[in-house]
């Protein structure tokens, strides 16, 4: 077996026995793919990484930028308790379409809201709403604007908030100080943000798997 095999046998195994897709979640890539969606999003054992860190958080309020077909955002949305709100941004309409077809089928639509547009058009109005604080931010569009979304992910949240940024590795092209790739530059500057930041304290995690060689950053939004 190759080393990508193994990868993926072991989180074949680990998701069979710790995080196995219900019809629901099944049901939502099985249409994303049948719409075209690029197969973008989280993986299940990491679906059940963010469903296990919103209820960590006992998160009442979260935020997603980057909704694609919706699947992470089932995951998230299963955490909260029955009042809870969940706002999801995406930039592409069809995406949006296809994640609320996949919300309502989970029962989760009276919950959520996809909000589409460009995330940082999205961001500043739902700023003007004046939201209750977001407890959790899961950070998965454009990752060249990813320093933007770390510090709207601040200006949303409260002391105690997490956040949680995906795709921080990039099979390792995230050390490349000289890259000119818009998704290192923007992750690069995204961690050196949580790493500098007086009210952020976080850290980076490598991962391997079903989606290859990445990884998530966490930050906890400090007083
Ligand atoms: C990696 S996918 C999200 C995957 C999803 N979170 C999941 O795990 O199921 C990234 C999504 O961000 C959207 N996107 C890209 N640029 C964006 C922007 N400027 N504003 C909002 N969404 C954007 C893309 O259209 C795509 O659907």
């Amino acid at each position: 077996m190759s080393e990508s095999q193994v990868w993926d046998a072991v989180d074949a195994y680990f998701t069979e026995h710790l995080s196995p897709d219900d019809e629901v979640t099944a049901a939502a890539l099985r249409e994303s793919e049948a719409a075209g969606l690029p197969p973008i999003g989280v993986t299940a054992n990491q679906g059940k990484l963010l469903q296990l860190l919103a209820q960590v958080q006992g998160a009442r309020c979260i935020l997603e930028i980057g909704t694609l077909g919706g699947y992470s955002t089932i995951w998230l949305a299963r955490a909260l308790p029955p009042e809870g709100r969940l706002i999801s941004l995406e930039y592409s309409p069809r995406h949006a379409e296809v994640a609320r077809r996949n919300l309502a089928r989970a029962g989760l639509d009276g919950q959520v809201e996809v909000r589409v547009g460009p995330a940082l058009e999205s961001l500043p109005r739902l700023a003007d709403e004046n939201p209750p604080p977001f407890d959790l931010v899961f950070i998965d569009a454009d990752k060249g604007n990813n320093p933007h979304y770390v510090e709207w992910a601040l200006r949303l949240t409260r002391a105690g908030s997490l956040i949680v940024l995906d795709n921080v590795v990039r099979g390792g092209r995230v050390v490349d100080a000289d890259s000119t790739a818009e998704d290192v530059r923007g992750t690069r500057a995204a961690i050196e943000l949580i790493g500098s930041h007086p009210r952020l304290s976080g850290t980076a995690i490598q991962t391997v798997g079903g989606k290859g060689y990445d990884g998530f950053a966490l930050a906890r939004v400090l007083g």
